[in-house]
C-alpha cells in the first residue's frame, strides 16, 4: 500500500530524478531509502540527506548507482536478520561513532559507473561502467552512491543495461561460491556431471540453469509448473513440477546426481542427499542454512559454536553414506563478476529481470519480493542510464 509512503519525506519519480542529477564532490548528502529500525514495510524511508559515502581504505571507490536490485536477505534484513554479526562487521573500528547500524541503506546489487577512487585501486577508473554485489555488512545500493572495495566491483558487461546488470552480481556471486568454492565445480569439468537445482525459478536458480549449462553440465531443475518454459528456456533439460506431488518420487527414478543445489531448504535435506551418487565425491550444497539465525538467537561466539557442531555432525552423518554435506553462502567477488561479466558478453548468460520499479516505489518493490515466487530478479532504477528498459 501507500500508508509507508505517506510518512516519510516522500517526493515524486520526478523530484527524485532531478535530486539525482547532479553530484559534486564536496556534496555530504544523498538521497537514500534508509531503515531507522527493524521491522517491516512501513519502517523503510525515503529522505535526502543520507550521509554521502565516504573512501575510508585507499583499496575502496565511489560508484555512482544506476541501478539496484532486492534479494530475499534485504526483506530478512529489514526485520532484523543477522543484525548481530552484521552490524558488528559493518563498523568493527566504529568509525561512525554511532555505536549503531542505522540508519542503515538496504540493497545488495548494484550496476552503476566509477565515480571515485581509493588512492591504491588500479584496475578502475573515474568513468568506467561497473557492477557489483555488496556484502551484508555494508551500507546498500537503494541510494545515489554506494562505496565497495575494488575487489568487489567488476567491469559491467557491456552488452546489458545498468538495469539488466543490476539483476545478476548477488544471486551470481552465491551461486558461484556454492558450486564453485564450496561445490567444485569448475568450467572444465562439468560436461560429464548430473547437477540437480532444487527451486529453478528465482533468483539463485534463474542464473545457476545458465552458467551450468554454459560449462556443459546436464541440469534438471525442480520448480512450479507454470514456471517450467522460464527454465527450459534457460536451459534445463529436465524440469520436476514440485507441485505435483512429493517431488523425491519422481527425482528418485532419475539417475543419481554428481551435485544438488538446494535454494529450498526445509524438509528438502531429509531426501534429497540419497539422490547422489554415493562414494563418488558427489556434493549437496544447500543455501537455506540457519547460521545467521544462531548468532542472532545465541550471540556470535555461541552461535558460530552451534553452527559449527550443526554442520560438522551433519557433514558426518552423510559422509558416513558417501557423500558430502555442505553449508553455500554468499561471497563478494570481483574476479567471480568478471569471468561472469565474459560469459554475458558471449550470449551464455542473459538477465532474468521479471519487475522493474522506479526509485520511487522501493516500498513496492519489497512488497514484490516479499510476495515470493520470483520468476527471475526484481529490480530498481536509480538514476538515468538504465539504456534499455526492456523485461525478458
Ligand atoms: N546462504 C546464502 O548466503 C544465501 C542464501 N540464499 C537463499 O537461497 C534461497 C533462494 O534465493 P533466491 O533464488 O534469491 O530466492 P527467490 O525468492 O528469488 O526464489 C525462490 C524460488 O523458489 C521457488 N520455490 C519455492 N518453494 C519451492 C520448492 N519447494 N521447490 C522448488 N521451488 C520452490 C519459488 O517459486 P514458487 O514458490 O512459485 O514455486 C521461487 O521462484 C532463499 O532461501 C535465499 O534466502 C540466497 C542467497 C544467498
Amino acid at each position: 500500500g501507500t500508508s509507508n509512503i505517506a510518512d516519510c519525506d516522500w517526493m515524486t519519480a520526478e523530484e527524485a530524478a532531478r535530486q539525482l542529477s547532479t553530484t559534486s564532490s564536496n556534496m555530504t548528502v544523498m538521497p537514500a531509502w534508509v531503515i531507522d529500525k527493524y521491522g517491516g514495510s512501513d519502517v523503510l524511508r525515503f529522505t535526502k540527506n543520507a550521509s554521502f559515502p565516504i573512501i575510508h581504505y585507499p583499496n575502496e571507490v565511489i560508484v555512482k548507482v544506476h541501478a539496484a536490485a532486492l534479494n530475499p536477505i534485504d526483506v530478512s534484513m529489514r526485520g532484523g536478520y543477522g543484525a548481530a554479526t552484521l552490524s558488528m562487521k559493518r563498523d568493527p573500528l566504529n568509525i561512525n561513532q554511532t555505536g549503531s547500524e542505522f540508519p542503515l541503506i538496504l540493497g545488495r546489487d548494484v550496476s552503476g559507473v566509477i565515480m571515485e577512487c581509493g588512492l591504491d585501486v588500479k584496475y578502475f577508473k573515474e568513468g568506467d561502467e561497473v557492477w557489483a554485489a555488496i556484502p551484508p555488512w555494508k551500507q546498500g545500493s537503494l541510494a545515489e552512491f554506494v562505496v565497495l572495495s575494488a575487489n568487489e566491483v567488476s567491469q559491467k558487461p557491456k552488452s546489458l543495461s545498468h538495469t539488466e546488470a543490476a539483476s545478476i552480481p548477488y544471486v551470481a556471486c552465491t551461486a558461484w561460491s556454492a558450486l564453485v568454492n564450496t561445490g567444485g565445480l569448475t568450467k572444465e569439468n562439468c560436461t560429464s556431471k548430473r547437477i540437480l537445482i532444487l527451486g529453478g525459478s528465482g533468483g539463485v536458480g534463474t542464473f545457476a540453469i545458465q552458467m551450468l549449462k554454459a560449462w556443459g553440465a546436464h541440469v534438471t531443475v525442480t520448480c512450479s509448473q507454470n514456471a517450467e518454459r522460464l527454465v527450459r528456456g534457460l536451459g534445463a533439460d529436465h524440469v520436476v513440477d514440485y507441485t505435483a506431488g512429493p517431488v523425491e518420487v519422481p527425482l528418485a527414478t532419475l539417475e543419481k546426481f554428481d551435485l544438488i543445489l538446494d535454494n529450498v531448504g526445509g524438509a528438502t535435506e531429509s531426501w534429497a542427499l540419497g539422490l547422489l551418487k554415493p562414494w563418488c565425491g558427489a556434493k549437496y550444497v544447500t543455501l537455506v542454512t540457519p547460521f545467521l539465525q544462531n548468532t542472532d538467537m545465541l550471540g556470535i561466539a555461541d552461535g558460530m559454536l552451534q553452527t559449527g557442531v550443526t554442520v560438522a555432525s551433519k557433514a558426518l552423518k552423510h559422509l558416513t553414506k558417501g557423500v558430502h554435506y555442505r553449508w553455500g553462502f554468499f561471497a563478494p567477488s570481483g574476479p567471480a563478476l568478471d569471468d561472469i561479466s565474459e560469459m554475458v558478453d558471449a550470449g551464455q548468460i542473459r538477465a532474468v529481470v521479471e519487475e522493474q520499479f522506479a526509485f520511487s516505489q522501493v516500498p513496492q518493490a519489497f512488497q514484490k519480493v516479499e510476495k515470493g515466487h520470483a520468476r527471475g530478479k526484481t529490480v530498481v532504477q536509480i538514476s538515468g542510464g538504465g539504456g534499455d528498459d526492456s523485461q525478458h
